[in-house]
């Protein structure tokens, strides 16, 4: 299978649709960015990077970070997490707040925004804010193997400045007890992961661990047990995409999380790491171009974790 082939003729046969969707201006400096880019990195557990188009472009991971907080909190706390998170799709948008009266302020899981702050909120326990994000980045640096990555601080102020539905959503989780650090605190910390800077070569190579049994295969470093490896990989698959993750695994079926900068991540179990990147999103706040990126890649390799 010839996978440098199958990039470059999925980027070619997508120019034309360049610019469908819309780029996320909630935070205005992700407003910025130029729609019609779309990058595509594939990194195979044998240790070879394929990529095509805008692979090599910087772009904010955002929601691509929580599945790495998780590995992260997971690694602190164990099993006893899910006392506070639960591991069940919403049906809900990435930043609603409706289940969380009913459910008493246990997010339905750790990737829509509730949930992520809840796992936030145990990365954070007993360091200071930026001893957290000390500690995410360093993480992030060790499982992409990747010194140079960095924190876009421009774009975390900009979110603190304009995330009102985080600070309700937190403060809301507070008021149930499953908060246990000051809300500016927990905000802090997720504001900065979720304004990690990455481009999709990078990022293909930091979720090589989740294709490879826990282990990057560049490194031989081991990151979490294969057991973890495949459970981070469930929750990817059945709520990475918010609303919108039945329709991703039906179109694409594989692990996968989405952030609203445009990335992708997605896993095909003991073959490969796939990022790609378009910043125009869905109604569902996917991005457009990256799912459909995906489907081609799946349709044209037979990786899907539902059959071939
Ligand atoms: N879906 C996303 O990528 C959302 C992340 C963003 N930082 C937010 O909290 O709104």
């Amino acid at each position: 299978m010839d996978l440098q082939a199958i990039a470059d003729d999925i980027v070619r046969d997508l120019a034309p649709r360049l610019g469908e969707g819309k780029v996320a201006d909630y935070i205005p400096e992700l407003a910025k960015v130029e729609p019609e880019q779309l990058g595509i990195a594939i990194s195979t557990v044998d240790g070879t990077t394929y990529q095509a188009g805008d692979a090599q472009t910087i772009f904010s991971v955002q929601s691509i970070s929580k599945a790495f907080m998780l590995t992260l909190a997971l690694g602190k706390v164990g099993e006893t997490i899910w006392r506070r998170v639960g591991r069940e799709p919403s049906g809900t948008a990435f930043n609603s707040i409706v289940q969380l009266e009913h459910e008493h302020g246990i997010p339905r899981n750790p990737f829509i925004n509730a949930g992520a702050i809840v796992v936030t909120d145990i990365v954070l326990s007993g360091h200071r804010p930026r001893e957290a994000i000390g500690e995410f980045l360093r993480f992030m640096h060790y499982v992409a193997d990747d010194d140079s990555l960095y924190i876009d601080e421009k774009v975390a102020r900009s979110e603190q400045r304009t995330g009102y539905r985080n600070y309700a959503l937190a403060n809301f989780m507070r008021g149930f007890d499953n908060l246990k650090h000051p809300v500016d605190h927990v905000l802090g910390v997720y504001f900065h992961q979720c304004a990690l800077a990455m481009n999709c070569v990078q990022l293909s190579h930091a979720g090589l661990f989740l294709a490879n049994r826990g282990t990057n295969p560049l490194t031989g470093f081991s990151v979490v047990s294969p057991r973890r490896a495949r459970r981070i990989n469930a929750i990817m698959l059945t709520c990475g995409h918010y609303d919108g993750s039945g329709d991703f695994a039906f179109r694409v079926g594989l692990p996968g999380k989405s952030g609203v900068g445009g990335g992708i991540l997605a896993v095909a179990p003991g073959k490969a790491s796939i990022a790609v990147w378009s910043p125009a999103l869905d109604e569902t706040g996917n991005s457009l171009l990256g799912g459909v990126a995906l489907e081609m890649l799946a349709a044209r390799t037979g990786w899907s974790v539902f059959g071939t």
